[in-house]
């Protein structure tokens, strides 16, 4: 690394930085300008609050790219000199020259694919290192020069740093494979397939933030959502996006997408795999067909003395026409009234009597009008027709559903009646599941707004709205009464005040609530927002249900699918394969990239892992390792008793030899509890926790306890095993029961001496 060079770099690099806080400087007086701006209307105050959205933005996008802003640069031939960064920079005096070229556009791209071989114009490729505002260092790579390729240097520095727990961005040292990906088009759906560690979250995250550059407009006002498996997942990988500037986009995992519902319960994964099969929107569906009823005995309605009987066929009739409509079940439902009032209208016009000769009512039309009215607007008409039809929240219909052993048997025949049981649960329940989340937005489908709670709504604005009205008026009577005393001097005519400027109607527009939310906060709290592009990590994960339920959220089908087969832990989790996951919403229109480059892996931790994974699937590639440490991992036999007080031990030890960087101890979820109760007084920089938690996510050491406990605890415990074994960016170690062989390949590691002899 050079630090002559280093010294040339930082006058330009100061000069980046002081461009950047003029930037920011005007950013924020153009903020303060807007927000200060008064006397608009309601389009002028509709005006400036998205003004000042869109400068709130930039502001936050300059304040985050300050560390690595500028990380590159390229020297063409023709003397021509490109500095790459986050954010691009124009020169604002003269020509408007860039002085920075973000790393997105078009004349940036040669930084992250020129090679030897296909040199792309480049002369010279230059990284620069910076720490804050001051350049560290250079390293150069000189095409047609036969200099170690710097590209490299700069790689295997960024995957040797100690990890921090917060996964960083990459966007200095983008791979030509990972840049193809980054940079594929945002139409249609891309499944990115790759091992553990070959940077597919790192490229999913780029990518979506290079989706945001080169359609900004579209994709700022429809949002881009990231999903993610679980909360610390999406908190690890969430200052990716807002160190490359972009802080539009909404991180949630599925369970958090249903909003008004906090989704915090846990339930046995057994209950949780039943939940997630496609059968259950099978099952959703007749439970919402199984609330439409017929009743046997016929439909008799109190009301001036007792109405004639409709028969079962009659009301079978509206029920069928009704469904016929394939509307949502509450908007059906006024159909369905509709229908059962026209049944009972022609009964009563029937009573009346027929005519002897031809048959025909006595009655006119406006007669049969007038009844038909009277008993649409009838309360006990409206009750009895909503004991048949009655409106439904999904909450309710999925409430009532687990709660009765009768309606389950009723809307899932096909399940055992051991399936079923674990569906059962009191109506009295303490919440919800993430498992249920697509459920509800399932039945939420089928059951459409409910009318009646939607009018009820609207008639709540409406008396708020009126009273705002009332309210701006008596201030403006206050105003106009206390005019003559306040003003007396004889030059009130100059001075304007309230009443001459505003009407009730405008003053009540000011006070009601603006809605200042950003378009993710907008989005995160609608459930029928349609996002401009979802991005899905660990996508292997996700079951049918929360499959369909994604779909809904991306109408355009603009989506990057980032997953591991290989990985998935949970049976219930889709994929064996990405074809049968998709077949169903986007029939063969997908495709597919493969990484092939394991960037966190060792070669000799690559190496285990790859015995692990010939397990699960002897026809699956390993990935090449961008590295080896010479440092093998190890294995320690203990009495299975001792399993948690050994790791815990071990996990001190490494900490002793492994001064800053993350340690895990991954283990089965039972023996959690006893680690938990060992490891009080470990650093904070040691994670323990079980494999569900541990996916996606990565640590400098890595301690797998029980590898045969993981393996045999559920049906996929193999892929779970593979999944803990390749967390490890440094050392991996093993810490298994003496009185059964480790699964293979384990029993090949070096066997660990005795703590302080190794
Ligand atoms: N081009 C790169 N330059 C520097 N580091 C990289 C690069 N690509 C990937 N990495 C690093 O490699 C590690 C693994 O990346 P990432 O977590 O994205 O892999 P993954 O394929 O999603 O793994 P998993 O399947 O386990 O979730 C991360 O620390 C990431 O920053």
């Amino acid at each position: 690394m050079s630090t002559g060079g280093a010294r040339g770099e930082q006058e330009y690099i100061s000069r980046l930085y002081g461009r950047l806080d003029e930037l920011r400087t005007e950013a924020r007086q153009r903020l303060d300008q807007v927000l200060a701006t008064t006397g608009l209307g309601h389009q002028g105050l509709a005006e400036r609050d998205v003004a000042a959205a869109e400068l709130a933005a930039r502001t936050a996008r300059l304040d985050s790219v300050e560390n690595g802003l500028c990380f590159g640069r390229l020297d063409l031939r023709g003397d021509e000199r490109r500095y790459i960064g986050r954010i691009g920079i124009l020169d604002h005096t003269g020509e408007f020259e860039p002085l920075l070229i973000d790393w997105r556009a078009p004349a940036a791209r040669p930084f992250y694919v020129a090679t030897a071989h296909s040199p792309d114009n480049v002369q010279l490729r230059r990284h620069i290192r910076t720490s804050g505002r001051t350049v560290t260092g250079v390293v150069d790579e000189e095409f047609g020069a036969t200099a170690e390729p710097a590209g490299d240097t700069a790689l295997l520095a960024a995957v040797n740093a100690a990890r921090t727990g917060r996964m960083s961005d990459i966007v200095a040292t983008i791979q030509r494979e990972q840049d193809d990906i980054i940079r594929s088009p945002g139409t249609g759906v891309l499944v990115v397939q790759g091992a553990p560690g070959t940077g597919k979250t790192a490229v999913a995250l780029h990518r979506a933030a290079y989706l945001l550059y080169t359609q900004r407009e579209r994709l700022s006002r429809s949002v881009v959502l990231i999903v993610g498996p679980n909360p610390a997942f999406l908190r690890y990988i969430g200052e990716v996006l807002p160190s490359l500037g972009e802080t539009g986009v909404l991180l949630a995992t599925v369970g958090e997408l249903y909003p008004g519902v906090r989704a915090m319960v846990t339930e046995p994964p057994a209950t949780a795999e039943l939940k997630g099969r496609a059968a259950m929107a099978e099952v959703v569906a007749a439970a919402v067909r199984d609330r439409q009823r017929v009743p046997e005995e016929g439909l008799e309605i109190e009301h001036e003395g007792a109405l004639p009987r409709l028969d079962a066929a009659a009301c079978r009739r509206a029920r069928d026409l009704a469904r016929e409509t394939g509307l949502p079940h509450n908007q059906a439902a006024e159909v369905f009234h509709g229908l059962i009032v026209d049944a009972l209208a022609r009964r009563v016009a029937d009573r009346f009597g027929t005519d002897v000769i031809d048959g025909s009512s006595l009655l006119t039309d406006a007669d049969l009008e007038t009844i038909r009215g009277e008993l649409a607007t009838a309360p006990e008409v409206a009750s009895a027709v909503a004991a048949l039809w009655p409106p439904l929240t999904p909450q309710r219909l999925l409430t009532d559903l687990f709660a009765s052993p009768e309606r389950l048997a009723a809307a899932a025949p096909a399940f055992t009646a051991a399936e079923r049981a674990l569906l059962l649960r009191p109506a009295h329940h303490s919440g919800w599941s993430p498992a249920d989340v697509p459920l509800l937005d399932e039945a939420a489908e089928l059951l459409g707004a409910d009318e009646r709670a939607a009018r009820s709504a609207e008639a709540a604005r409406q008396a708020e709205r009126e009273e705002q009205l009332a309210f701006a008026q008596e201030a403006l009577d206050i105003a106009y009464g206390s005019r003559a005393t306040d003003f007396d001097d004889g030059d009130e005519a100059e001075r304007l005040s309230a009443f001459d400027l505003v009407d009730a109607e405008e003053l009540a527009e000011r006070h009601a609530e603006a809605d200042h939310r950003t378009p993710a906060e907008r989005a995160a709290a609608d459930r029928t927002w349609a996002f401009g592009h979802i991005v899905v990590d660990e996508a292997q994960e996700l079951t049918a249900m929360a499959w369909r339920l994604l779909m809904r959220r991306c109408p355009a089908r603009s989506m990057t699918i980032v997953g591991d087969i290989a990985q998935t832990g949970d049976p219930g989790g889709a994929a064996s394969s990405w074809g049968r996951v998709l077949a169903p919403h986007v029939g063969d229109r997908w495709r597919q990239a493969e990484l092939s480059v394991n960037y966190r892996l060792p070669a000799e931790i690559a190496a285990v892992a790859a015995g692990v994974l010939r397990r699960i699937d002897p026809a699956r590639r390993a990935p090449r390792a961008v590295r080896a440490t010479s440092v093998e991992p190890w294995r320690h036999a203990v009495p299975r008793g001792r399993l948690a007080a050994e790791a815990v031990e071990l996990a001190a030890r490494e900490c002793a030899r492994t001064p800053e960087g993350r340690v895990a101890v991954i283990a089965p979820e039972e023996l959690l509890p006893a680690l938990a109760g060992r490891s009080a007084g470990l650093p904070d920089r040691v994670d323990v926790l079980g494999v569900r938690r541990a996916k996606g996510l990565e640590f400098d050491v890595v301690i797998v306890v029980d590898p045969g406990g993981i393996e045999s605890a559920s049906p996929r415990g193999l892929n779970d095993l593979y999944v803990a074994l390749t967390r490890a960016t440094q050392r991996l170690g093993v810490v298994h029961a003496s009185d059964g062989p480790p699964p293979p390949p384990l029993p090949d590691l070096r066997p660990l001496q005795r703590p302080g002899a190794e």
